[in-house]
């Protein structure tokens, strides 16, 4: 059983393609199954099973060296050989193995957890919810306490209350429920306080060391959610009157990291002088859903995949985000940064930066890390020509008001804050060269979906092109990744439809996530706080990734603004702004979510 965290929500070319698929296949036998209502599941048949990956990879297709390969885990080939410690995302206590620790360790040192910026949106929304659903799993060390820190007047049970209604059980447990959310809730203390003084932050460390008092280590995990005006502040006044002396002290910085690469630089000079970037997670909770993680996970443990996984195949990438509400709330927030820095340039480039990426030598996060880089800096700097942006506009859908971006009070009047952006990158290496990666979000447009969808090339010379129609894009395999809602993974393959004739059509292979795991799936803050307290940088952002990042969008951002260039205004629940089908139309492409809108659960179809 889970909480309610969240809305219900290589190789270059690669020698081996050139390889005969005999060289590939193991065994050949098993019924396979389609997941197509019109096609039921085949009495008999047969599977191809491809070779492992690791002989493939390394150029040995004898069985000796396939089985001899067996036993380890299927990316500990490329580098020295080390093996790759096993991640059990299901182990009730997180991998402690895996980092040298021992369980009776982890529950020997105390760990206390300070939200600084408690009495906010993303605390009560994201962080404590999180924290409680890992409290209910067993996720967290005995001995742990959280602390709210925040220059609100409140007492501590006032401070529990505003808490407790954000938490929810997915399922109800009825009475068990209500007793852990009343044990979680006695563990959660308020220390009200100034960002900059260091003499509250040594308050609340002395508040801690008494509790903690008993124990030989006792480590601390600071979470900024704040403003980004005030994280030096913070991390000064913390990391000098509240560190912790018997043990670690990890400092998590939310998003956005400056605004451009003048001030993520400054950003990042200041907080440099107070933690160390071991002590650092800065967090992008895409990286920490379970559809971006598993990206590696398809890309390099499945043969089928890797192979194809360049310009050779693969004509067209999109990384779409679309949101069915508007920035109610967070105008302000928001008018200061708008849809490029506030999605794009983190959540989409980050999920870009992993899909293109080389195979990293292990999956120790700076080799993932490395990986990532060294992709964000082979790609193109964008021109305005390959940018368009857009702004929402007030709309009466069946009767209700839906108010535009400029209605919203917080929001300065005239604003030219685009809520809506669509990109063309291209990355200049010898895997993507001339590969467009289009990248599309907006605010307040017809459905919430994020997805990644890959479109792959025309099959050369095909015996079945009279049978496909005259729409021969329509009949090109597609892989959809879609991150949430209803995540799943599907590939859109052609088949013949059963009966005497031939007739085609096409049909998904589908790995829709609830219908085949039943666990509910946790939420990305769920999983990026148990990596903090891991140790585990895998999912979080290096320095050196943002730097590349931000010298990717900070030209174009600089020509929006000094250009004043004005948003095309697209009506709220729209497909979004008509620019955005003119920008894709130019390399020959077709946004794969409105072109299939039946894709979408809650569609509606505006
Ligand atoms: N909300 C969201 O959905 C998301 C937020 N983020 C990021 O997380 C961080 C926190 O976001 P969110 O909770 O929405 O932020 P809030 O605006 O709700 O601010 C959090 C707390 O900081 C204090 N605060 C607000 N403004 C100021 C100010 N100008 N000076 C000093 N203190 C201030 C307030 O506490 P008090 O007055 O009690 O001290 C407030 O409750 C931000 O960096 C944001 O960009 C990232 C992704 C999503
Ligand atoms: O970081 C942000 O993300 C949310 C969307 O997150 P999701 O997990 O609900 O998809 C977005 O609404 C917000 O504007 C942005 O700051």
């Amino acid at each position: 059983m889970r909480f309610l965290t969240s809305p219900p929500s290589g190789s270059h070319w690669c020698p081996t393609q050139l390889l005969p698929v005999q060289a590939h296949a193991r065994n050949v036998l098993i019924p396979l199954r389609l997941a197509s209502p019109e096609a039921p599941a085949a009495r008999i048949g047969f599977r191809v099973q491809a070779a492992d990956p690791v002989a493939v990879a390394v150029g040995a297709d004898t069985p000796e060296v396939a089985s001899s390969s067996n036993g380890a885990g299927p990316l500990s080939t490329g580098g020295s050989g080390a093996s790759v410690p096993e991640v059990d995302r299901n182990a009730k206590i997180p991998n402690l193995q895996a980092y040298g620790l021992e369980p009776e360790n982890w529950n020997k040192a105390a760990l206390s957890i300070v939200v600084v910026g408690a009495s906010g949106d993303l605390a009560k929304k994201k962080i404590f919810p999180s924290l409680f659903a890992l409290y209910h799993d067993g996720m967290l060390p005995k001995n742990f306490t959280i602390y709210g820190y925040a220059r609100s007047k409140m007492s501590e049970e006032e401070f529990r209350s505003s808490i407790e209604g954000s938490l929810g059980c997915r399922l109800a447990d009825g009475a068990k429920c209500e007793e852990t959310m009343g044990n979680f809730l006695s563990t959660c203390r308020y220390q009200q306080g100034q960002y900059k003084s260091v003499d509250d932050f040594g308050k609340l460390s002395k508040r801690i060391a008494e509790h903690d008092g008993g124990h030989e280590r006792a480590n601390r995990i600071f979470y900024l959610s704040i403003p980004p005006s005030i994280f030096t502040d913070v991390a000064a006044a913390a990391s000098e009157g509240c560190s912790s002396d018997s043990g670690f002290t990890r400092v998590i910085v939310e998003k956005p990291f400056g605004r451009d690469s003048e001030s993520f630089q400054e950003l990042s000079q200041a907080l440099s002088r107070h933690l160390t970037e071991d002590q650092m997670f800065r967090i992008d909770h895409y990286l920490g859903k379970e559809l971006i993680e598993n990206l590696t996970v398809l890309r390099f443990a499945n043969l089928v995949f890797e192979p194809l996984w360049s310009r050779n195949y693969i004509r067209n990438v999109q990384v779409i985000f679309s949101e069915d509400f508007g920035t109610e709330g967070r105008g302000g927030y928001f008018d200061n940064y708008g849809i490029i820095r506030d999605v794009l340039q983190n959540h989409l480039l980050q999920i870009v930066a992993l899909f293109a990426m080389e195979p990293p030598v292990s999956l120790e996060a700076e080799d993932i890390r490395n990986e990532k880089v060294k992709v964000l800096r082979c790609m193109k700097t964008m021109s305005m020509d390959d940018v368009v942006v857009g702004q929402y506009r007030a709309r009466s859908i069946g009767g209700e008001h839906h108010p535009g971006y400029l209605d919203d009070e917080t929001v300065p009047a005239g604003s030219i804050c685009p809520t809506f952006a669509a990109i063309a990158l291209f990355i200049n290496n010898a895997r993507w060269d001339g590969v467009p990666f289009l990248l599309k979000a907006g605010k307040a447009l017809h459905s919430r979906h994020a997805e990644i969808r890959v479109q792959f090339r025309h099959v050369p010379g095909n015996l079945y092109r009279n049978k496909m129609g005259l729409d021969l894009d329509r009949a090109t395999n597609e892989l959809v990744i879609r991150i949430q809602p209803n995540e799943a993974i599907y590939l859109k393959v052609n088949n013949k439809v059963p009966g005497l004739g031939l007739k085609l059509d096409v049909t998904k292979l589908d790995l829709t996530y609830k219908s085949r795991y039943n666990n509910p799936l946790p939420d990305a803050y769920e999983r990026l706080i148990l990596d903090v307290i891991n140790g585990d940088k895998r999912l979080f952002i290096r320095n050196d990734e943002l730097e590349a990042a931000w010298s990717l969008f900070t030209p174009i951002l600089k020509e929006i603004e000094e250009k004043q260039i004005s948003p095309e205004l697209y009506p709220y629940g729209s497909r979004g702004p008509v620019g955005a089908h003119y920008l894709a139309a130019k390399y020959g492409v077709r946004w794969g979510d409105i072109v299939n809108p039946d894709e979408h659960e809650g569609d509606d179809d505006k």
